[in-house]
């Protein structure tokens, strides 16, 4: 892996972003770099503030998004989340891979901002198998689960827009899935 651009990791909640991310974080130390993204959703138990995301008020978020700090931001699940420029500068200065785990709105955005980054979504193998996970994670209510289970569809017709991906990877055996992830990074 040589000079890379920038990440972009797109899927449905609960398919496995966070999940592959965090061993190409682990195989690779210290060539990748996390964007810290802000949300207003609240912390679940074990989530650090300024590590998993920054966890903000609404009102705070809302200035900082007017001011100009933000380079996408999208309503999620009913609750905003962004990647502030200060996120990717952060990962840049420590001379990292920037990789980004942030919707398919998010990712119109950054497709059309200067960063020339590297597209990928990731697919559940199906919805029954992707209600099973975002269940079995154990970190959602059921009203929560519902709305990013309906959600997930129109992520997914992203998918059929040629070109927007760079790769679509199913992440169905994870150790594949994995190795598809490292083979389109390798490839850009
Ligand atoms: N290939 C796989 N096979 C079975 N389980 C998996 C696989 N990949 C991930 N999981 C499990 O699915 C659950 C959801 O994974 P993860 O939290 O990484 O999803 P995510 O896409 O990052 O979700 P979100 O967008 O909500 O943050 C976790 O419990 C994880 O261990
Ligand atoms: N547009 C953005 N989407 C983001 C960002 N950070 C995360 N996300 C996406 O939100 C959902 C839900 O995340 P969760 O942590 O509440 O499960 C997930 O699919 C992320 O990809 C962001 O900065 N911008």
């Amino acid at each position: 892996m040589s000079k890379l651009r920038p990440v972009v990791m797109c899927g449905p909640s609960g398919v496995g972003k966070g999940t592959l991310i965090n061993r190409l974080m682990a195989d690779f130390p210290g060539r990748f770099g996390f964007s810290v993204s802000h949300t207003t959703r609240a912390p679940r138990p074990g989530e650090e503030d300024g590590v998993h995301y920054n966890f903000v008020q609404k009102a705070a978020m809302e200035a900082d998004i007017a001011a100009g700090k933000f380079l996408e931001y999208a309503h999620v699940h009913e609750n905003i989340y962004g990647t502030s420029l200060a996120a990717v500068e952060a990962v840049a200065q420590k001379g990292q891979v920037c990789v980004l785990d942030i919707d398919v709105q998010g990712a119109e955005i950054v497709k059309k901002s200067s960063l020339d980054a590297l597209f990928v979504f990731i697919s559940p193998p199906s919805m029954e198998e992707l209600e099973a996970r975002l269940r079995g994670r154990g970190t959602e209510k059921e009203e929560s689960i519902q709305k990013r289970l309906a959600n997930a569809a129109g992520e997914m017709a992203k998918t059929k827009v040629e070109g927007f991906f760079h790769a679509v990877i199913v992440n169905d055996d994870l150790d594949r899935a994995y190795g598809e992830l490292k083979t389109a990074i390798d490839a850009q």
